[in-house]
């Protein structure tokens, strides 16, 4: 990354019939930076990438490359709309072909394809690619031109985790050769474990921006300690009176401000107390309970998943189990989330 400016936008402003979908965002991506904008359905994230990308119009000063967006070079632009659907009745091949033609230059369409993971299926209609195959074509047809910019809106709706992963690392490698990368995504473990900084969209507004941790740092709020199982509340009171802040729920406690440090205070006081329990979770704020938080979706005493899980204890509140701490695998957390919601 160095420190040229490659994405700016001044007071971007866009209404539509009286719906403001950009209230003056102000933001600049470095090159080579990977910045993620996040934000409800409705926020504008798809206006502002139009908008940065020519292809609709907004009042303030929209750049690329330090040229007004509808006048940069679009050999150097790759875009991935989030709705974006080519003529069924291409190949793999001959679609990203297609979109490779339409530059003077364009990298070899099966190195694109191979980059995409979709070598097996570049003689497939698209029309019978699957789901997530068809964003995999989709997604070639914005790196065919070899851009020095990449606007990505969505782009892993529908991929497969593997494939998921393996765009992940495309994107990093491209990012480390010196591509800018703007992406919007609902997947906050995609966004945390891809952007430089992210940027939060509420209302038409930046209402946030900053790298992954200073955001949650920032905002993501604590760390906690969900003990449950049936019998859990009976660790209310030992929990307090060893200086913990104790929520109580139907069938669990969340143990406020937990530092790792912390756990074993807790275990020996609900083991001293004689209180059993089914699992301990200890979660550490992540970038969806900055988004949560932010956009005020999150709910008094809810916990997102993060780290470790303990599970089982004995009726002298021992666990049984090994605690697993996190492995760092930016899948984990969203992935649960995804099943608790
Ligand atoms: N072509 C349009 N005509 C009228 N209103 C529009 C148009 N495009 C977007 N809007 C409105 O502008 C606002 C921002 O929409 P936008 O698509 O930019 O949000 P988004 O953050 O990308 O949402 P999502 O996460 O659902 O993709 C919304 O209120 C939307 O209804």
């Amino acid at each position: 990354m160095n420190d040229a400016t490659v994405v700016r936008a001044v007071d971007a402003r866009k209404a539509y019939d009286g719906t403001v979908a950009l209230d003056g965002v102000s933001l600049d991506v470095r090159e080579g930076e990977v910045f993620g904008l996040i934000g409800p359905n409705g926020a504008g994230k798809t206006t502002l990438v139009r908008a940065l990308t020519g292809t609709a119009s907004a009042e303030g000063t929209l750049e690329l490359f330090g040229m007004p967006a509808g006048d940069s070079d679009r050999s150097r632009v790759g875009l991935l709309p989030q709705e974006f659907a080519p003529p069924a009745r291409l190949t793999a091949r001959e679609l990203v072909a297609y979109y490779g033609g339409l530059y003077d230059e364009s990298r070899p369409v099966d190195d694109v394809l191979a980059d995409v993971g979709l070598a097996d299926d570049a003689d497939t209609w698209y029309e019978t690619l699957s789901g997530g195959q068809k964003r995999r074509a989709c997604v070639a047809t914005a790196l065919v031109n070899d851009p020095d910019v990449l606007f990505l809106d969505e782009p892993t709706t529908g991929i497969d985790p593997a494939g998921r992963r393996a765009l992940w690392d495309l994107l990093e490698s491209l990012a480390d050769g010196g591509v800018t990368v703007f992406l919007t995504s609902h997947s906050m473990d995609e966004v945390e474990r891809l952007s430089d900084r992210v940027g939060l969209l509420r209302g038409g507004e930046l209402v946030a921006v900053g790298t992954p941790a200073e955001l949650v740092a920032e905002h993501g709020g604590p760390a906690r300690l969900v003990v449950a199982g049936p019998d859990a509340t009976a660790g209310a009171a030992p929990l307090r009176e060893a200086g913990f802040a104790v929520e109580v729920g139907a069938d669990e406690l969340v143990l406020g401000d937990v530092a790792p440090a912390d756990l074993a205070d807790a275990v020996t006081a609900l083991a001293d107390a004689g209180v059993a329990y089914e699992s301990l979770t200890w979660t550490e704020p992540t970038l969806e309970d900055v988004y949560l938080r932010l956009t005020g979706e999150s709910f008094e005493g809810a916990f997102t998943p993060g780290a470790s899980a303990v599970e089982g204890a004995d009726a002298a509140g021992r666990a049984s189990g090994a605690g697993d701490s996190s492995d760092g695998d930016a899948t984990g957390p969203a992935a649960a989330t995804e099943v608790d919601r």
